[in-house]
């Protein structure tokens, strides 16, 4: 459950910084001999062209009295022998090092010291100022999808995870999954999250989904909401949710720590990250279908998903055999979109204001919007369904894609809508009018490169609080209606022919963070902040220190 910090007294916060002091000088001492010994013997050295950026406190993972390494093979390893048989005690601090793309790797520094004394009164004082960090997660409740991705959910789990987990004296309950829905259900009813400080997901998207629905709704549910009302203010949930990424996007990993590395997100989660991330909620008729954090997709990415669902065979490469067919095949469809414009907002779609670690934009008090958007005309007249304040754009679409976030990942590492917030309290309406393939073509490679994909005469992109869509046909009140046999849960082409022709069936599905949504008539409501993932954003790509070694050090002697 969430601690309340504890307040360091002024003393402590001295200790803190006497430890990253002592620590960090150590370590620089340790480089300056490095990049020496480097220059002396011709190599090249990097680590001492690099920033260095110091170690803090916060991002210590762990302390231990120094394991006995019998093999000095190397150099450094024979020095650290001579330095172990002069100071016999030593103890290592493990600590975040960061590398290239965001990629974070568990680094270690051993101390040796002349006294047994001197060398337990040190790891006290570390493991005392670790015990103080009141945002780390002690004890973690892990769903493993053994299903998604390339099916190596468990083993990533067991040989990246763990061990760091292990480390840093984490417990944690695990439970594989045995079917869909399985993780979903037992945060939902069954289990005692009072145990936890944090769920962790290994899995992709659609296994944050599963988590995200249970932790949303069980939350509801024990503070009696009702999320069958489209308006409902909705309770935040206090557990942090972490992704281990084992799935075949993984945007939501990827858009919240700038990669999809299981390592770099096993050592966010132990550092007790936090990061606030909004949830749409999405409606039929007033009644609650799900929840999205990353992308909810009509038409081109409806279908891709519609069609990728039949071949999860091939794994991740299913996204790619679709988006060749889906784009092939060109469909378009016809409705009717309607949205309520965020007019309070710091930045826009095409401002080129990246969300990054301490968004200025995600911090401008959402709270404050949301007491706004509770207290402003806009939400009386929309609870009076009076929309005069809203826009109404009718049209024939070949993509309609609303993005709560970047949706950056592999695939597109800007996404789809680069300038889209964690934690605004709004989405990205995304508008992609009928085309020709060339055109959407453009628009799709501008994905992968520099280029502004917004930048098309058949393109607009809205940042709205709101959004509903509403197709020019009535959907099919049951199966029977469908003219061809049903897809998994969406909805066929009604056309008869079933060629490559340019058709414009009538109707595509909408993709729901990689699930597909039984209706295609939705409403969408952006909830500011609803939950909380351990990580920090995608952080300013900084210079880093490249240590090769372990290095060892000389005496300590703590003030
Ligand atoms: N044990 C299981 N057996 C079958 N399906 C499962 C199991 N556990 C979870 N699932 C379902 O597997 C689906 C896909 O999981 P996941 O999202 O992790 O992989 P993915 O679809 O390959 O990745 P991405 O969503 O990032 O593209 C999810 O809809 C989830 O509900
Ligand atoms: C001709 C070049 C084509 C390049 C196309 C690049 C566009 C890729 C954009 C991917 C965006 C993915 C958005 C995320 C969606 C997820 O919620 C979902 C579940 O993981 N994944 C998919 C693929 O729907
Ligand atoms: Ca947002």
């Amino acid at each position: 459950m969430e601690k309340q910090p504890r307040l360091l007294s002024s003393k402590l916060v001295h200790k803190q910084r006497q430890v990253e002091v002592v620590l960090n000088s150590r370590i620089l001492a340790w480089k300056e001999i490095e990049s020496s010994r480097k220059r002396g013997s011709g190599l090249n050295d990097t680590s001492g062209t690099a920033h260095s950026r110091g170690v803090q406190v916060c991002e210590i993972l762990a302390v231990q009295k120094t394991e006995e390494d019998e093999s000095t093979n190397t150099r450094s390893q024979k020095k650290a022998k001579q330095y172990s048989l002069l100071y016999a005690h030593s103890f290592t601090v493990f600590y975040v090092k960061r590398t290239r793309q965001h990629q974070w790797r568990c680094s270690e520094v051993t101390f040796h010291c002349a006294s047994q004394g001197l060398c337990e009164q040190w790891i006290q004082v570390i493991a005392e100022q670790l015990s103080l960090l009141a945002n780390r997660p002690k004890s973690l409740l892990v769903y493993i999808n053994p299903y998604g991705g390339k099916q190596c959910g468990q083993s990533i789990y067991e040989q990246k995870v763990a061990p760091l987990f292990h480390r840093a004296c984490i417990s944690a309950d695990v439970i594989v999954t045995e079917y869909a829905n399985h993780a979903r259900d037992h945060l939902k009813t069954e289990a005692n999250l009072d145990k936890y400080d944090g769920v962790v997901c290994v899995g992709g998207d659609g296994m944050f989904s599963e988590i995200l629905h249970g932790l949303v709704s069980r939350t509801q549910t024990d503070h009696g909401v009702d999320q069958n009302q489209p308006d409902a203010v909705l309770v935040p949930c206090s557990l942090h949710i972490g992704i281990i990424p084992a799935g075949s996007t993984d945007c939501i990993c990827f858009a919240t720590i700038g990669t999809n590395d299981p390592v770099t997100s096993a050592l966010h989660i132990i550092v007790g990250d936090s990061q606030p991330m909004d949830v749409c909620s999405v409606h039929h008729n007033n009644v609650f279908l799900r929840y999205s954090v990353s992308l909810l997709g009509y038409g081109f990415y409806g279908d891709v998903l519609t069609d990728s669902e039949r071949k999860r065979w091939l794994g991740p490469a299913r996204y790619d055999l679709s988006g060749v067919k889906t784009f092939l095949s060109h469909n378009f469809y016809e409705g009717t979109v309607s949205f309520l414009p965020a007019e309070d907002t710091m930045g826009n779609p095409r401002d080129k204001l990246r969300c990054r670690s301490g968004c200025h934009v995600c911090q401008h008090k959402p709270s404050s919007k949301d007491n706004q958007w509770e207290m402003s005309e806009e939400k009386e007249k929309f609870d009076k369904g009076d929309s005069s304040d809203w826009n109404v754009i009718h049209g024939k679409f070949i993509a309609i894609n609303a993005a709560s976030m970047s949706c950056a990942c592999p695939r597109s590492p800007k996404g789809l809508s680069p300038s889209a917030h964690l934690a605004d309290g709004t989405a990205d309406l995304i508008l992609v009018r009928k085309c020709s393939r060339l055109d959407f073509f453009r628009h799709l490679l501008r994905h992968t490169n520099k280029d502004d994909q917004f930048d098309h005469s058949f393109v607009e992109v809205h940042r709205v609080r709101k959004f509903r869509f509403q197709p020019q046909h009535q959907e099919p009140v049951s199966l029977e209606d469908l003219s061809e046999t049903p897809k998994k849960t969406g909805f066929s082409p009604m056309c008869s022919a079933q060629t490559n022709c340019n058709y414009s069936s009538i109707h595509s599905s909408w993709n729901c963070d990689g699930e597909i949504l039984p209706h295609t008539a939705i409403q969408v409501s952006v909830q500011c902040q609803l939950i909380r993932l351990f990580a920090r954003g995608i952080e300013e790509q900084q210079p880093h220190c490249v240590f090769e070694d372990p290095c060892t050090l000389q005496a300590l002697e703590p003030h």
